[in-house]
């Protein structure tokens, strides 16, 4: 039976002050910050210190990274005090439970799920290969490894899951709650992460729609807590 527990919220791919406010403000839990150059929605280490500095009590930094080097994984810990790291590309297990004990930081996983295949992914496995991670983060696997705004077959996922799953990949103000629906017992708990169905162009933020997404997870708990 899985713990009734609210969906917390992280929230992805910030530029701006003034869009980490709307977030904070709207009730998101976690901020996360792209420290990958070719991505659109990425910001320096310094950027991201900037604009972490913004945050109230409480509400968690996410560093995310793509196939990046310790080195640059422990500055960047170094510059955002009790940041959370997203691992995002092809990181080993190891890889990733090492960053965590040298930086003291735990991780997040994303599994990059096929939109079709849905079903050749095994996400048992998955979870059993990264049992050091915090929370696996299921994202539709697309070009440029994230970010894509498209949904995967949320249906096709196996229950009984033994992690901390954290929903993501094309999630909007419209499906969230059907997200939340078709996950909410799939695992130990459930989180939502979205990007592109909050922003008016990538790595710009849209207050409005911030609050809408905030509001249908609210909805969706409301239903069924
Ligand atoms: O957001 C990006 O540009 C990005 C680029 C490369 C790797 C990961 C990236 N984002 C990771 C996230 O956590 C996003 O929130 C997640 O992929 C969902 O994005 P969206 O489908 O746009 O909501």
């Amino acid at each position: 039976m899985t713990p009734q527990q609210r969906t917390r919220i992280k929230m992805c791919g910030f530029t701006r002050e003034a869009d980490v406010l709307s977030a904070c403000a709207a009730g998101a839990d976690a901020i996360g910050f792209v420290l990958y150059p070719p991505s659109p929605r990425s910001v320096s280490i310094e950027r991201a210190a900037e604009l972490a500095r913004w945050l109230p009590a409480f509400v968690m930094p996410v560093l995310l990274f793509v196939n990046d080097t310790p080195e640059r994984i422990q500055s960047a810990c170094s510059a955002v005090p009790g940041a959370l790291l997203q691992f995002h590309g092809d990181e080993s297990p190891e890889f990733c439970a090492a960053m965590s004990l040298a930086t003291g930081r735990p991780h997040l996983k994303a599994a990059r799920i096929p939109l079709s295949e849905v079903a050749d992914f095994d996400l048992l496995e998955f979870a059993l290969l990264h049992q050091q991670a915090q929370a696996l983060l299921l994202d539709a696997h697309v070009d440029g490894y994230g970010g894509g705004g498209k949904t995967f077959n949320w249906s096709l996922l196996p229950p009984n899951v033994n992690a901390h799953l954290v929903l993501s990949g094309g999630l909007t103000p419209a499906n969230v709650g059907d997200g939340i629906r078709a996950l909410r017992t799939h695992g130990l708990s459930l989180a939502v992460d979205v990007s592109s169905g909050i922003e008016a162009a990538k790595g710009l933020k849209d207050a409005n729609k911030i609050q809408q997404f905030v509001a249908a997870v609210r909805a969706a708990d409301a239903d069924l807590l």
